[in-house]
């Protein structure tokens, strides 16, 4: 019989809240000292012992990810995936539908066995264990809390059903969903239901229980998916600054790349079952490794020309950009609608004004250039003195920041 995972860095403690608070960020967590030992007071209670209450980082544990792959009926859902993920990071899977992300995060939370490969908390193979075993904490896209049950009852949910011998007494139970209500600022909620809740305060209730067990890692799949926009943007926020404080190890699902870039400390690109990338924010979108990545990432142009002797060139314009990593032949050119300098005719790429729009201080062009079948949109911060180009002159692109990859 396989043995629970239990987070060795996370013992659950009265100080739980002040423990939060007190945790230094990220960068300083070698200056990481106990607030104070409560070991004497929770072992046995919560299942913590003296090694749990040793370590008050609360960072959750690194997981590691081996050859993983899983087939459906000849699909390869995943084909090949390793990953390392560090204790306390936050980690976006990013891709489209159909990429394999819900299937990567069902294979590490133990709700869906590989075909082939190996699922690592810490040291410990976990592969072969249930995801109760693992001790994963889950939050789903659609808020999948008990209607039945009170807040209260939901977020005590996990540690009430645990075997006896590792159930926490009733009042501990208590003071921890009272910490849990405060930190994701809902107090006063606890005796209401789930139907009378917000959607946002929904996936609040649906964090706080998966929290409560003291997860060895976070799962969120689509966390904010079923939301409207702006409580989106709210939610993600909030989930930044409570990774912040409470430093759990976590992964979440996601196709929208705003949501990646802004919240992940690190980004996996997935593509068909495989990581295409891996990176921070910053290296993902400014270094994308191939032209899946760059055009997922952002808004982007593309233009299709060839790579001669080192440069990119396209067929009657003047452009001839550098590309020296890129060998001869058909090759694509990627540029952001706001790397663009503009210029006269004749000086780079030539493009025709289809549409152009002022707000405030920013013009966005739409235009065409001679060649291509997809039109190029540029995207300016207006200078003092700058004319809103009119429909149908004819400007010079030259692309600031660029990548060009072979075709
Ligand atoms: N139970 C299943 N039976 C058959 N094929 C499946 C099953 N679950 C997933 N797949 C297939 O595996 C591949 C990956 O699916 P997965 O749900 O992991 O993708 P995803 O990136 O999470 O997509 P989405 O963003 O649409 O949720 C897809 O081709 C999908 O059709």
């Amino acid at each position: 019989m396989a043995t629970p995972l239990r987070n060795p860095t996370v013992g659950i403690d009265p100080s739980f809240t002040a423990g939060i608070a007190e945790r230094p960020r990220r960068t300083d967590r070698s200056a990481v000292t106990a607030p104070h030992s409560t070991a004497s007071q929770d072992s046995g209670t919560l299942g913590a012992s003296a090694a749990t209450v040793r370590h008050p980082t609360r960072s959750g544990m690194d997981l590691h990810l081996r050859q993983l792959s899983k087939r459906y009926s000849g699909v390869a859902a995943l084909d090949g995936v390793n990953l390392d993920v560090a204790a306390g990071e936050l980690v976006a899977l990013l891709g489209p539908s159909g990429s394999g992300k819900t299937t990567l995060l069902r294979v590490i939370a133990g709700l869906l066995h590989p075909d082939a490969g190996q699922v690592l908390f810490g040291r410990d193979d976990a592969t072969r264990l249930s995801l109760r075993e693992r001790n994963v904490g889950f939050v789903f896209q659609h808020y999948a809390l008990f209607k039945h049950m009170t807040v209260a009852e939901n977020i005590a949910f996990g540690l009430r059903s645990r075997p006896r011998r590792r159930r926490p007494d009733k009042a501990t139970i208590a003071r921890r969903v009272e910490e849990l209500l405060g930190l994701i600022q809902l107090p006063e909620f606890g005796g209401r239901y789930p139907e009378q809740l917000s959607g946002g305060q929904k996936q609040r209730v649906a964090l706080a229980r998966a929290l409560a067990i003291d997860p060895t890692v976070l799962l969120l799949d689509e966390p904010f998916g079923a939301l409207d926009a702006k409580v989106r943007v709210e939610l993600r926020r909030w989930l930044r600054e409570l990774h912040e404080r409470t430093g759990q190890t976590t992964l979440f699902v996601t196709h929208d790349q705003e949501e990646a870039l802004e919240l992940a400390d690190r980004i996996v690109v997935l593509r068909e079952g495989r990581i295409e990338q891996v990176g921070t924010p910053d290296e993902i979108y400014s270094a994308p490794a191939s032209s899946y990545v760059f055009d997922f990432i952002g808004r982007a142009n593309v233009l299709d020309g060839r790579v001669e002797g080192g440069r990119f060139v396209l067929d009657g314009h003047a452009l001839a950009l550098p590309a020296e990593d890129v060998a001869d032949g058909p090759a694509r050119l990627f540029v952001r609608p706001h790397d663009f300098a503009l210029g006269e005719a004749g000086s780079g790429i030539d493009a025709r004004v289809v549409a152009a729009h002022r707000l405030a201080d920013r013009i966005t062009l739409e235009l065409a250039v001679a060649g291509q079948s997809r039109p190029v949109e540029l995207d300016s911060v207006a200078t003092p003195g700058l004319t809103t180009p009119a429909p149908g002159s004819v400007l010079g692109l030259e692309p600031l920041r660029y990548r060009v990859y072979s075709a």
